[in-house]
């Protein structure tokens, strides 16, 4: 095992930034309760009455990764592993994340992969920190280069590639009313980038990236 320096892990959570002071789940409740008046209901109705609770307990759920440090999540790596340098692959890794401009579901999988420069992480952390950056409000081509810079930064393997797959229900249930699209974004850093045979290696492993419509993908 061996301990990592520390590096930034991105948005900060609301209640260590002054200048964004984090409102009281009283606030939030009643928000809510604002926008079922907008919508044209009546929020004092027996089924509405416990709705705003309902719904703040969903946005702790929808946004809990404000409450974890990515970094933290790759600390503890194993170097006995008898000169293991071959890709380390995390495949189909499922997430439910919401688009940062409507807030609606965007429901993918990832990929992720590393080549280990003489130590590893454990494998349920690469699958932690897609769902730390997640469970925020987000965008696709952002949440995968935060993946990809974080587990660069901290572990320093020789390489990283992501790719992320997704349905964007802001497409489906509104707006262009586009359903069975597919967005698919990647990154990769190191020999991923640079070496056309390990980036070839990594894609025939993944798959088809974007063939997903019958593997569960909700649009
Ligand atoms: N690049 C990118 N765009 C996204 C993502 N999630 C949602 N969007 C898009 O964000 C855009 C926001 O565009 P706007 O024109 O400001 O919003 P809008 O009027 O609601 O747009 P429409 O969805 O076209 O009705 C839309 O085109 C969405 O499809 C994402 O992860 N990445
Ligand atoms: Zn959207």
């Amino acid at each position: 095992m061996s301990a990592i320096k520390p590096v930034s892990s991105g948005a900060a959570p609301l209640e260590e930034n002054a200048d964004n002071l984090k409102p009281s789940r009283q606030e939030a409740m009643k928000a809510v309760e604002t926008l079922i008046r907008w919508a044209g209901e009546d929020p004092s109705r027996e089924g509405l009455k416990g709705t705003p609770d309902r719904v703040a307990r969903a946005y702790e759920e929808f946004f809990s990764g404000y409450d974890t440090d990515p970094v933290q999540l790759l600390q503890r790596t194993f170097e006995e592993i008898d000169g293991y340098d071959e890709m380390v692959l995390l495949r189909d890794i499922r997430f439910e994340s919401h688009c940062e401009h409507h807030l609606a579901p965007i429901i993918g999988k990832a990929h992720v992969a590393y080549m280990p420069d003489r130590r590893v992480v454990g494998i349920s952390k690469l699958a932690r920190v897609v769902e730390a950056y997640a469970k925020r409000m987000q965008i696709q081509e952002k949440m995968t280069a935060q993946i990809a810079n974080t587990i660069q930064e901290v572990l320093q393997p020789k390489g990283v590639a992501v790719v992320i797959e997704a349905a964007h229900q802001c497409m489906t249930t509104r707006g262009v009313h586009k359903s069975g699209v597919t967005m698919v974004t990647s990154r990769m850093l190191g020999l991923f980038r640079s070496n056309p045979s390990t980036r070839r290696e990594f894609l025939s492993l993944v798959g088809n990236p974007g063939n997903s419509a019958s593997s569960g993908m909700m649009g």
